[in-house]
């Protein structure tokens, strides 16, 4: 996949994405010459999401219905996202999906339910849906709704029962509350890959590799769900290393930083990755809170004791970082500018 992947996507009402297996388009009228189609936001692709969209990966006349933006932005319930708009493509070109169909939330948000299906829906054969779904005016439209209506129009309908981890029903608005707690363990449970941040390397103040702890830092993206101020380990993917690293979350107290950054430390390893080139962080867990220290030593032999941390957790890291490659590919998430 090339570069162009990533260039304005979004902005024509059809676009071919990439190569060219993926195509997006924009409708306010019925939806043609998608045959299965699997209906609803798909903020996070956790592991219920999933599901679901097995039934039209591979599939040549399937496709995902979502909306743009989704109703819970365009209602300000929401801010920040779990996976940005690129890296939900990601998601469902690597999973081999072939058409995304986005409705402008705008021009369907007042439709009666009924209205809303047989304008859109005339032509496709079977919707798949979970069984909390609902749609149409002020969210009314149930499942009951969507029976009665596949029924009366011969349409096939799939209801995928809820999926949950220990008891708990996987949902993006809990997944966004662990990672709020830092609880990066447990989302990456229920999203089924590890919870990460990608962007462009920036330069910090510059004292880090005076001090011998180089980083590779990145500004937080407003775009993402932000975790806790603090230290973590997890992993860094990037073009030129990639592997279990460190990350400090904050505005460096000890130093009187003004800017917050995701600091990452991959320790004996001085990083040549150039200003600009994109790197992503994937996060394995919270390892302790950022302190305010009297001295840049005494911050470095916390740091030495984090190190040990990351050690024991190496294994399980790597793994976690073979599992988001495998659901993600590695040339969309990083590409070479
Ligand atoms: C693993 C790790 C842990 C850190 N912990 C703290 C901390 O607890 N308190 C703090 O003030 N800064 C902490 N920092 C940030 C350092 O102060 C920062 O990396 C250093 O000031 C270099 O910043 P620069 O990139 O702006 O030059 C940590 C950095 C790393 C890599
Ligand atoms: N745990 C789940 N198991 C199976 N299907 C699900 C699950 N959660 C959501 N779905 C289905 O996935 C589609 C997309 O749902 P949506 O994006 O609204 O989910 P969500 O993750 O619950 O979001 P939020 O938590 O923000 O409401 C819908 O058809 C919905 O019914």
């Amino acid at each position: 996949m090339g570069n162009s992947w990533f260039l304005g996507c979004w902005q024509d009402k059809h676009r071919r994405v990439g190569d060219g297996a993926l195509v997006v388009t924009v409708v306010d009228d019925k939806i043609e010459k998608v045959v299965t189609i699997v209906f609803g936001g798909f903020e996070s692709i956790h592991l219920g999401h999933r599901r679901l969209l097995s039934h039209v990966s591979g599939v040549n006349d399937g496709g995902v219905l979502t909306f743009e933006p989704l109703p819970k932005e365009a209602l300000g319930y929401s801010e920040s996202r779990v996976l940005t708009d690129d890296e939900r493509l990601c998601a469902f070109e690597s999973m081999g999906i072939n058409q995304i169909i986005k409705l402008p939330f705008e021009k369907i948000k007042d439709l009666e339910p009924e209205t809303f299906l047989s304008r859109y829906l005339e032509d496709v054969q079977t919707i798949v849906v979970g069984e909390n779904f609902r749609f149409g005016r002020n969210a009314v439209g149930d499942i009951s709704l969507l029976k009665q209506w596949c029924q009366l129009n011969r349409k096939n309908l799939i209801v995928e029962p809820l999926v949950s981890v220990d008891g708990e029903i996987v949902s993006t608005k809990a997944i966004k509350n662990y990672i709020h707690h830092g609880n990066m363990e447990r989302a990456m449970k229920l999203l089924g890959y590890p919870y990460f941040i990608r962007g462009p390397r920036v330069h910090g103040n510059r004292i880090g590799s005076k001090i011998g702890v180089p980083t590779v830092n990145l500004h937080w993206s407003k775009q993402k769900t932000r975790p806790p101020y603090g230290v973590y380990d997890g992993f860094l993917l990037s073009n030129q290393w990639s592997g279990p690293a460190l990350a400090s979350f904050g505005k460096a107290p000890t130093f009187d930083r003004k800017d917050v950054l995701l600091e990452i430390y991959v320790p004996g390893i001085d990083l040549n990755i150039g200003a600009g080139e994109i790197v992503l962080y994937g996060f394995h867990r919270f390892v302790r809170e950022e302190k305010k220290f009297p001295d840049a030593t005494s911050l470095v032999q916390q740091i030495r004791e984090d190190e040990n941390d990351l050690a024991k957790d190496a294994p399980l890291i790597e793994a976690e970082m073979n599992q988001l490659l495998l659901l993600f590919s590695r040339a969309c998430l990083l590409p070479s500018r």
